[in-house]
């Protein structure tokens, strides 16, 4: 298996954040519903995004050209797209990604055709109940393992209203509102329980709109979407993503001075939070012509609501071990249904290195130290445990040897190459 050895030390320079992932999903997915030709830029070919991509191609869009950058070596796609979609395979490979299997499944069942969904890891698992009510209600064919992956439906959704419940995964809200507008009257979408990760549903009703699609936010509760709409082709260029832009950000705070370039301003993505975070912990956060700056400073601990911005918890953890007082996180408990059970993940392997945090059903209670020691950790085949493990690093006394540490790949396969860019030093090993 590969592990990375990290000789603690502190990192410096600029980093061009890598683009959203979260935007380059819907992106895809609303240029191949689109008829005619759309370009998609600054796209990264991580695990999760290939997956999106392969799904699309599979449901029949032509991937025309891709492109290649030479300065960042991300890409430009060319798309031909086109409504109603033409199934070339009926097996899509989820493989890891819970916002792929989360937003094909109402597609697939736009198309009344027989469509297997596989994957792999903690998403075989993940839930899927909120459709699984929706076939149930609406007569629609599925089959499971036992609730799990592979997944097999077929059956044609039909508009009216979807109570759906706001607090298991927002990407139902989401998967929901690429699938609606092609169906041939209104639906609406109502919130049985509070939303949560709600920055994550407006991304999808912006990028949305960018592709011709309207939804009505009509209260903090429902939404209302037309039928019988035409997804419209264009450019799309995908901005830097907030999510890896704070593992840098807090690796500034931590020990050095790093700028992460490419992050909008005004952005509606959710781990914009941690600007605000870093802020209120008293960290040296500025922004800058190109992006934004963190520098070496002392934090102190605060509490966090983590309901809206559940991918940055396992990075805020870090933050919170080496902050002075004790940090709280509260509203967490979604982080146990991701790609590893996060709370528990974080907290382990960070207590191995030498901090000192408590795990409870819905949070974490974090007690601040200056310096960690070291040692061996695992990253749970989770892309953000093992990065905010590298991170953690920088504080600590020993080198870190991060077990599995090609998970980085589900989401930022270039993260090791930045670490060391940074002035990072680490070491490739291969262990049993
Ligand atoms: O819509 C999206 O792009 C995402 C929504 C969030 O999921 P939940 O709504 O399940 O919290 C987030 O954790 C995930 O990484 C990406
Ligand atoms: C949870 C994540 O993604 P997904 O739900 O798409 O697997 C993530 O990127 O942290």
């Amino acid at each position: 298996m590969k592990c990375v050895k990290i000789i603690p030390k502190s990192l410096k320079g600029s980093i061009e954040t890598p683009p959203s992932k979260s935007i380059s999903h819907r992106a895809i997915i609303c240029a191949g519903l689109a008829n005619g030709i759309s370009k998609v830029e600054n796209i990264e070919f991580s695990k999760d995004i290939e997956a999106t991509l392969e799904g699309m191609k599979a449901l029949g869009i032509k991937l025309l050209e891709t492109k290649e950058n030479s300065d960042t070596g991300r890409h430009s796609l060319t798309i031909e797209g086109g409504f109603p979609l033409k199934v070339m395979q009926d097996q899509i490979d989820c493989n890891e990604s819970g916002s792929t299997l989360r937003f094909f499944i109402p597609i697939a069942v736009l198309l009344n055709k027989n469509i297997t969904f596989t994957g792999r890891g903690k998403l075989v698992e993940r839930p899927l109940d909120v459709y699984y009510e929706i076939f149930d209600r609406q007569g629609i064919f599925y089959e499971t393992n036992q609730g799990k992956l592979p997944l097999k439906v077929k059956g044609k959704l039909k508009p009216g209203i979807f109570p759906v419940q706001g607090d298991i995964s927002s990407q139902f809200i989401s998967g929901l509102m690429l699938a609606l507008p092609l169906l041939d009257a209104s639906s609406k979408i109502v919130m049985t329980t509070p939303l949560e990760s709600r920055r994550y549903v407006d991304l999808t009703i912006e990028v949305l709109r960018k592709f011709g699609i309207d939804v009505k936010k009509e209260k903090d509760s429902s939404f209302l979407i037309k039928g019988s709409q035409t997804y419209k082709n264009g450019f799309y260029r995908i901005e830097g993503d907030y999510s890896q832009a704070a593992f840098w950000m807090v690796a500034g705070i931590l020990g050095g001075d790093i700028n992460c370039m490419d992050l909008k301003k005004n952005s509606l993505q959710a781990d914009q939070a941690i600007v605000d975070i870093i802020t209120k912990m008293s960290g040296n956060i500025q922004n800058t012509f190109q992006g934004i700056r963190t520098i070496k400073s002392d934090t102190k601990a605060m509490v966090i609501d983590a309901s809206q911005c559940p991918d940055i918890v396992p990075i805020v953890t870090v933050l919170g071990a080496l902050s002075n007082g004790t940090t709280k996180i509260t509203n967490a408990e979604r982080l146990r249904i991701k790609e590893s059970d996060r709370l528990k993940a974080i907290a382990t392997e960070l207590n191995k290195l030498g901090a000192n945090i408590k795990e409870l059903k819905d949070g974490l209670i974090i007690e601040g130290r200056k310096k960690l020691r070291g040692g061996v950790v695992e990253s749970w085949n989770d892309h953000r445990i093992a990065m905010s493990l590298a991170i953690a690093a920088i504080r600590c006394e020993q080198p870190v040897t991060i077990v599995n540490s090609d998970a980085v790949n589900k989401s930022y396969p270039k993260f090791w190459e930045d670490y060391q860019k940074l002035g990072g030093q680490v070491e490739e090993i291969f262990m049993d």
